[in-house]
């Protein structure tokens, strides 16, 4: 049984921005964090540097209509993700979305020229999830996460992202090419450990690939 956190958001953003950051994965204001809790969606600023948040720093979103309950006193807008995090959230029911600009990521978009990352027999498959809520995959299933094609702005990813999201319902991961992964989870842990078995496996099939083995087998 997980721990159920008792840091409010607001204070829990900025310290998973710190340790995104130390990972490589939020460097030069890349990346973006969103946790929904009940009716309210809570989104990292645009631009600003993911390892310098404060509490204060967040916005406050309504589930439903999208306004703004609470804004930063900086002049900044919420992250050009949040459209994205919304299809994560209305489309496949997550509780937290977290999307990294990683080079394991973005490198595997590039060794996988395809509409597709798969790898199988790996003990860190069982960590990623048979949907937002499903159970967890066995080391010998292949994980498919779909790659979708980038575009200028975060925002025209929206049609891709949704689009992936209808043809492989079973995903908790859409890999964008020369950009990074967006992962979601039923909850924040659950999207936070994802992402790092995401992660791992990325760049393992990119070692596998660099000592000419075959991640398939
Ligand atoms: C280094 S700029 C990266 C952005 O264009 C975008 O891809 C991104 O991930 C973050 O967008 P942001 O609006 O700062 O939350
Ligand atoms: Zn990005």
């Amino acid at each position: 049984m997980e721990k159920k956190s008792s840091l409010p958001p607001p204070v829990l953003i900025p310290e998973l921005g710190h340790l995104f950051y130390t990972l490589g994965w939020m460097t030069g204001t890349g990346g973006g964090i969103s946790i929904r809790e009940g009716d309210t969606i809570f989104v990292t600023p645009s631009g600003i540097q993911k390892e310098r948040l404060t509490p204060s720093d967040l916005f406050l979103l309504d589930f439903h209509t999208r306004s703004i309950l609470k804004a930063p006193t900086l002049p900044v807008q919420p992250s050009a993700c949040t459209p994205l995090f919304y299809h994560c959230f209305q489309l496949r029911d997550a509780g937290a979305c977290i999307h990294t600009h990683s080079q394991n990521a973005l490198l595997v978009t590039l060794i996988y020229p395809g509409p597709t990352f798969t790898i199988t027999n790996q003990e860190m498959i069982k960590g990623i999830r048979r949907g937002t809520h499903g159970p967890g995959l066995a080391n010998t299933d292949t994980l498919v996460v779909p790659i979708i094609e980038n575009a200028p702005t975060e925002e025209d990813l929206s049609d891709g992202l949704t689009q992936a999201m209808s043809e492989y319902p079973d995903t908790c991961a859409i890999l964008v090419r020369n950009h990074g992964v967006f992962v979601w989870g039923a909850t924040w842990e659950k999207a936070k450990t994802m992402t790092e078995c995401y992660d791992y496996l990325f760049e393992v099939a990119i070692k596998m690939k660099q000592l000419g083995m075959d991640p398939h087998c």
